[in-house]
């Protein structure tokens, strides 16, 4: 039976990582994935959408053109084979290069194949048997499809599906309002087809603040974007011109063309033998792990999102930083010291760290906020894209930033003078003083925490 010092199973965003990192210190690893190196991110995930959300963007900008007096003669079209292609590269680049960087890598065997457990410290893949004192799990998440009324009976796309698609849906309902459906829905609406997004809930985009959420709504609607929250009668059938959508609430149904399954994600678990192993998981499949990622069994470890604790690239890949951190360095690195921040990539993006004001509020703190629109931000104004907000939470009593949301232009980048001064647990007046650039969006954070007012 082939022996390793560690197996790592899944590679997705921790553990080819800790695979080299391993094999750096000269141990002997074998790495399983059952599809494709860089897993969800790579493949199916970030990469293409992101390369896809480019692409709606540049079509966006197109048909705003005369407002910046760029005259286009013509309509804007859109070669959806071109899309699609692009994103393909985008994510066939990242895979070759992880193939590239494994094949000169002395010590590792990658192997092709679905992994399961025999016992704690045995697997067995393609009908061979592997063996190792240290097993790390990486086997990530795919989409969960609900059961909902005539589901079976139409064709529907998932995240998965969607990105491989060349043809233009006439009129795409996205079920789900929340990441991966409203990137996609505004991302289509760009392309030029009609969009319903259908949230069972009362609010889009449900963890962050409803000021939050609806400035999200408002977003999309402006551009077309049909949304109905509190769904409570979804169902499909099919028609003769495509798939019939019963929304409920007291809407009427649409006709759709296409439709997208967007209502969440559930851990790859179920067939990886953790019984076997004795592994536990809780309710919903979510490996159970302590705050270094070790499971309740010795040896075997569990990070990125199949353990529940974070369900993004940069959190697995500092799943993986942990777990080296304390495995290989002797450091003593804790997940509970995450400040958790990430980004929603609609246009313009939310980006967020810390905590929400609903969470301020709930944890019993005195707390203060700021807000600006940002109507009120230059360099919004030159660029002609105004739409959102940015807010700060801040302790009363110990003057640390309790969290940010910055929903417009460069959120996603603006939110990291957050997220470094909460890591540096800087109190919010040491920011005051900081003489940012002109013109830029981060230049109004000193004013954002000028404002700053108890509620
Ligand atoms: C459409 C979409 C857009 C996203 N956009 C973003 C974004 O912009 N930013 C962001 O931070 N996150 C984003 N995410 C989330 C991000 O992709 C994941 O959080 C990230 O990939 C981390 O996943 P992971 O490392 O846990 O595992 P994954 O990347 O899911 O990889 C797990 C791997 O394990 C393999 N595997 C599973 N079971 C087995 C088994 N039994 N044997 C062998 N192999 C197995 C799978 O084939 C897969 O390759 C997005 C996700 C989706 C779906
Ligand atoms: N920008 C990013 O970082 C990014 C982008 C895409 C995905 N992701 C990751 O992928 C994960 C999954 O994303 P997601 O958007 O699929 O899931 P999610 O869990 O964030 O949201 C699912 C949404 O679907 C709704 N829903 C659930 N069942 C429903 C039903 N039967 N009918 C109608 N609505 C229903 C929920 O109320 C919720 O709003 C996220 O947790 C996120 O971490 C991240």
């Amino acid at each position: 039976m082939p022996s390793f010092d560690a197996i790592v199973i899944g590679a997705g965003q921790s553990g080819p990582f800790l695979a080299a990192r391993m094999v750096e210190k000269g141990m002997n690893v074998a790495l399983i994935e059952r599809k494709f190196l860089g897993g969800t991110c790579v493949n199916a995930g970030c990469m293409p959408t992101k390369t896809l959300v480019a692409s709606a963007r540049a079509a966006h900008m197109a048909r705003r053109g005369a407002d910046y007096g760029v005259t286009i003669p013509g309509p804007v079209g859109i070669d959806m084979t071109v899309v699609r292609k692009r994103a393909e590269t985008v994510t066939m680049n990242a895979r070759n290069g992880l193939i590239n960087w494994f094949a000169g890598m002395d010590g590792i065997t990658v192997i092709y194949g679905h992994a399961r457990f025999e016992d704690a410290h045995t697997v067995t893949v393609n009908g061979q048997t592997l063996t190792a004192p240290q097993i790390f799990l990486n086997v990530g998440a795919r989409p969960i499809i609900p059961d909902m009324p005539g589901i079976d009976e139409i064709d529907y796309l998932t995240s998965t599906s969607i990105i491989h698609l060349d043809t233009l849906p006439r009129h795409l309902a996205v079920i789900g309002g929340s990441y991966i459906s409203l990137e996609f829905a505004q991302m289509y609406r760009r392309f030029g087809a009609d969009v319903t997004v259908i949230e069972r809930g009362p609010k889009l985009a449900s963890r962050e603040d409803a000021d939050i959420s609806d400035a999200i709504a408002d977003i999309l609607r402006s551009e077309g974007i049909g949304v109905h929250t509190d769904a409570d009668g979804i169902g499909f059938s099919k028609t003769a011109n495509g798939i019939n959508v019963s929304i409920g609430n007291g809407q009427p149904a649409i006709e759709a063309s296409h439709v997208l399954i967007a209502t969440g994600r559930t851990p790859n678990t179920d067939d990886l033998g953790l019984d076997k192993a004795g592994v536990v998981t809780d309710q919903r499949g979510y490996i159970t792990v302590d705050d270094k990622l070790a499971t309740n069994v010795e040896g075997i470890w569990a990070l990125g999102d199949c353990n529940g604790h974070g369900a993004f690239t940069h959190t697995s890949y500092n799943d993986f930083e942990i777990a080296a951190a304390n495995l290989l360095d002797g450091e003593d690195r804790k997940l509970s010291d995450r400040i958790l921040a990430y980004a929603l990539y609609i246009d313009p993006p939310l980006g967020r760290v810390g905590m929400t004001e609903k969470e301020a509020r709930a944890s019993g703190r005195k707390i203060m906020i700021s807000t600006r629109p940002m109507n009120r931000v230059g360099r919004a104004n030159e660029r002609a894209e105004t739409k959102g907000f940015m807010k700060v939470i801040a302790d009363a009593e110990t003057q640390q930033i309790l969290g940010a949301a910055i929903l417009g232009i460069e959120g996603d980048e603006v939110i990291h003078g957050f997220i470094d001064a909460m890591n540096a647990k800087a109190p919010y007046p040491v920011l005051k003083w900081a003489v940012p650039i002109h013109p830029t969006v981060s230049e109004l954070i000193p004013t954002l925490l000028a404002d700053l007012k108890a509620v």
